[in-house]
């Protein structure tokens, strides 16, 4: 009998692969409710800021939990037009890097040398955070226009400080400020990717934070998060996929194909929403003036095409990055530079949330059953 119970297999824990469903904390910045299809910035519906509100505005909300008022806006536009340049030992680092690696590793490497070179790079209080926050969301425009400039063999093009933040972004990269319907579509979108709770980059910047490890370390690790194809990186794979696909004619055997072989459609699902992402309406709204703008229809047949027969099949719906890929195409982004341009938004929520973590902090750690050999002797 005692042997019996000693050798009785231990029950086995309740493993949740990937954390599905399991709260590991609270947070006062964003609120994700699939049940109400909705996404609440500091209590705000994100379909309000993207309407009412600039991006500065929606960055400085996300921060300091308030909007700016007249004055507050004024200091804060003023701070981030101050640090747009292109700082010369990050452009040195992003000229030694090869035109044929990934955009996202040309960011990633902007950031660790950006911390690298902060003199206050061990200061994790929440005031030097908050600064280092302001100097990555203002420099980053300028990391992710130049990357694709060098790339197609042109010159840096410097900040204009007379222009808002997607004005100057755009004038940064192409040269030119585009008509206000391009400027604003870009705006939105940057408003939409800021910030959703602890997605998988969120949750990198957070765990990197609870080792007590600085904001800098944070956000280089929430890129690479970011970069994988089932989180930001679906935005350009959506660009690819309508090029793969090429006409609304063709994706009824595109499709056929493609679940045949088991393969993940990307800008389809998530891990929350169930019933459709609360930003697709707004992103898609604001792709459809683009498409309108640059009288592109056939972007909006494949569009509506792949998205009826997707969701229709498999009763999974478009998530943000499947209008905002086609979006920042019409724009003129090269599709590499796609996932760069989610990290210059994103930074504002994972900082904001490295800035909480790190007020009320533990370190994060859980456990793991392990399934390996039993114990054995050399
Ligand atoms: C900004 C963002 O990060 S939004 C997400 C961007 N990512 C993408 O668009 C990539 C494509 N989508 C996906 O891979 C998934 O929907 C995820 C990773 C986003 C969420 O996935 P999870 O919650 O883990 O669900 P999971 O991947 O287990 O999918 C459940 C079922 O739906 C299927 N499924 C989910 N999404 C897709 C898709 N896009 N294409 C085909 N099948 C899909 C899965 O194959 C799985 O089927 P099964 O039960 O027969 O195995
Ligand atoms: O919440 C998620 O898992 C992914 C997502 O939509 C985001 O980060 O914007």
């Amino acid at each position: 009998m005692t042997d019996t119970l000693a050798t009785a297999p231990a029950p086995r824990p309740d493993i949740r692969k990937g954390l599905a469903g399991v709260v590991v904390d609270t947070t006062a910045i964003s609120k994700v409710n699939p049940e109400t299809n909705s996404l609440l910035y500091r209590g705000y519906p994100v379909q309000e800021l993207a309407r009412a509100k600039r991006f500065e505005e929606v960055a400085y909300l996300l921060w300091h939990g308030e909007l700016p008022d007249g004055a507050e806006l004024a200091e804060f536009r003023a701070a981030e037009r101050a640090g747009r340049a292109l700082q010369p030992n990050v452009k040195a680092a992003i000229d030694l890097l090869p035109t044929t690696c990934h955009p996202m590793d040309v960011v990633r490497t902007a950031v660790s040398v950006m911390g690298a070179s902060d003199p206050a790079a061990q200061d994790s209080s929440p005031e030097a955070n908050l600064v280092k926050a302001t100097g990555l969301f203002a420099a980053l425009p300028a990391v992710v226009a130049y990357d694709q400039r060098r790339r197609r063999g042109q010159h840096l093009v410097p900040p204009r400080d007379d222009l808002d933040y997607s004005a100057n972004f755009l004038h940064m990269t192409f040269g030119e400020v585009p008509e206000p319907v391009v400027v604003d579509a870009f705006d939105v979108s940057m408003i939409l990717y800021a910030e959703h709770s602890f997605n998988a980059s969120t949750f990198t910047a957070r765990v990197i934070t609870s080792t007590l490890s600085d904001l800098h370390s944070a956000v280089v690790g929430a890129i690479g998060a970011l970069k994988g194809p089932l989180h930001g990186g679906a935005n350009e794979a959506v660009m690819h996929v309508f090029d793969e696909i090429g006409s609304a004619d063709e994706v009824v055997p595109w499709l056929d194909a493609a679940l045949a072989e088991k393969r993940k459609v990307m800008g389809f699902g998530h891990r929350v929403y169930k019933n459709g992402d609360s930003r697709v309406p707004t992103m898609k709204a604001a792709l459809d003036t683009l498409i309108a703008h640059y009288d592109r229809p056939d972007v909006a047949s494949l569009y509506d095409a792949l998205a009826t027969e997707f969701t229709a099949r498999k009763g999974i719906h478009p998530n943000l990055d499947y209008p905002s890929g086609p979006a920042y195409h019409l724009m003129g982004f090269d599709t590499e530079l796609f996932t760069p341009l989610f990290v210059a938004s994103r930074v504002t929520g994972w900082t904001a949330h490295v800035i909480e973590q790190a007020a009320s902090n533990a370190l994060i750690r859980p456990l793991s059953a392990y399934d390996g050999v039993d114990e054995r002797h050399v």
